[in-house]
């Protein structure tokens, strides 16, 4: 699992920390880490580090100092090192006196000649994207050149991955401590390039953000065993498609025929549509042990979904299926309920804006998780799921912007839906469900078809368990 924390939480740890050792020693760590990353960049580009020309944009904080201190281990090294700041008053002294001790430069241009720039402008202290002085040195990167970000890339929210004006997009971003949620989270997950984490010994709580990794996945998907049948498999229930909307149908079947279930269970309009494309498919109502409800079910179907949500079974609510849910409907449940919104159906939801939801998609993911007493997940270019009472939010880290087309949600839910038949919590299904479908997106790469995202899952599915 890769966790994630705020900045508050960074900041205290940070403090416990340095109140035990001697001033200074934790930035001189990150520089160490920093630098040896930098280097390792600078050897595979030019064969050495020697005679390299590195770039060092500096802010006022602390983090222009992490990448001061950086750049004077390079000088020492023999590359030659400018820095420009970004505010000439205001440069951490002992990092500035560091770079020129190491024989570093300070320029007020950025140099066009360049074979590595280091974004040190800000860190966790930066509030709001770049501001004049910072952005007009960021727009002088040259153009081809690899940049390495200190901490986070300058002007993204290191707690919300908002971006909120100029910033900066890196190649590699070196993190201290701890991975920021805004390094996981989009549009400042797509800003970070590859991420490194250098150890710092920090002592760190519970965190506030975590993503699962292969091997948190395979631990969780439910691998038959030689005692299995399809009924201890689990039976999931599709009730989506429509009239208007048949594909809807046959595509969350696909999504759940690969979701491991031992049988998935159609009811509603389009069971013509489903069977000529899935056989396997038993048709009509019967029991299940989770119901997907909503992908393409039109207007006029809410008796259905509040009779799926009185019975005991898990739920999967999405699309069509979510309008005007009922909080206390769902809060009463004991059954594992599980809410796929986009970013308009939570704002329908939650009562607010679209805007405001794809402003804060964080705060608005856990929120829905508390009022509706559900596990939610919230599709988007990172999907978020939260479930009520558990401090750590899980975002997905496969996935790809392709995945924005027509049908693939109906996949996600089929897909997820069986994973709750198959015995996971809410979140585990919401989660493990989005990782093997962001995975099968990129296996079948763009411009997709939903269905060829189905078809990838089985593959998906192998990477994890099998990598
Ligand atoms: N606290 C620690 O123990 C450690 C901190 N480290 C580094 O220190 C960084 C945090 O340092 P700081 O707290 O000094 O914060 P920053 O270096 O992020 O910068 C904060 C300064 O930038 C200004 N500022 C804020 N937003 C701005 C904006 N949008 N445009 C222009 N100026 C803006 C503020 O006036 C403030 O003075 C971390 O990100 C990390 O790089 C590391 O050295 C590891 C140890
Ligand atoms: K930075």
């Amino acid at each position: 699992m890769r966790t994630a924390y705020s900045v508050e939480t960074v900041r205290a740890a940070e403090r416990e920390l340095m109140a035990r050792l001697p001033e200074g020693a934790l930035m001189l760590r990150a520089a160490a880490g920093l630098a040896a990353v930098c280097a390792g960049l600078l050897a595979r580009r030019r064969g050495r580090v020697y005679g390299s020309r590195v770039v060092l944009l500096v802010g006022p904080g602390d983090n222009g100092g992490d990448a001061l201190y950086a750049g004077a281990r390079l000088a020492r090294r023999g590359a030659g090192v400018t820095a420009v700041p970004m505010d000439p008053e205001r440069m951490h002294a002992g990092g500035l006196a560091a770079l020129r001790a190491a024989g570093g430069r300070v320029a007020q241009a950025v140099p066009q000649r360049a074979d590595l720039v280091v974004d040190g402008l800000l860190g966790i202290g930066g509030r709001g994207g770049l501001r004049p002085a910072g952005a007009a040195l960021a727009e002088r990167i040259p153009p081809g050149v690899p940049v390495v970000a200190v901490d986070l890339p300058s002007g993204v929210d290191a707690d919300t991955g908002e971006v909120a004006g100029p910033a900066v997009t890196a190649d590699v971003t070196v993190t201290f401590g701890a991975y920021k949620p805004g390094l996981l989270i989009d549009p400042g997950a797509s800003r970070a390039g590859a991420v490194h984490l250098v150890d710092i010994g920090l002592e760190l709580p519970e965190p506030e953000v975590e993503a699962l990794q292969h091997a948190d996945v395979a631990g969780l998907l439910p691998e038959p065993t030689a005692s299995s049948d399809k009924y201890r498999r689990g039976v999931v229930g599709i009730v989506a498609g429509s009239a208007q909307y048949p594909g809807a149908a046959v595509l969350a079947v696909a999504g759940a025929l690969r979701g491991g279930a031992g049988a998935v269970r159609y009811v509603g309009p389009a069971a013509d549509s489903v069977l000529a494309r899935y056989p396997e498919t038993l048709i009509g109502p019967g029991r299940v042990q989770a119901w997907v409800i909503g992908p393409g079910l039109g207007e006029g179907r809410a008796g259905e979904v509040a009779d799926v949500l009185a019975g005991d079974a898990a739920v999967l609510v999405d699309a069509d299926g979510l309008r005007g849910l009922d909080p206390a409907v769902l809060r009463a449940r004991t059954a594992p309920t599980l809410l796929t919104p986009h970013a308009g159906e939570a704002a329908a939801l939650l009562g607010v804006s679209r805007e405001s939801v794809e402003a804060g998609r964080l705060a608005a993911v856990r929120r829905l998780a508390e009022r509706y007493g559900a596990a939610v997940l919230l599709k988007g270019s990172t999907t978020l799921v939260a479930s009520g009472g558990v401090r750590a939010v899980r975002v997905n880290p496969t996935g790809t912007p392709w995945l924005a087309t027509a049908g693939s949600g109906d996949v996600l839910s089929g897909l997820a839906g069986s994973l709750l038949a198959g015995g996971l919590s809410g979140a585990d299904a919401g989660s493990v469900g989005a990782y093997l479908h962001g995975l099968a997106a990129r296996r079948t790469g763009g411009p997709l078809l939903a269905h060829q995202v189905a078809e990838a899952l089985p593959a998906a599915w192998r990477d994890t368990t099998h990598p």
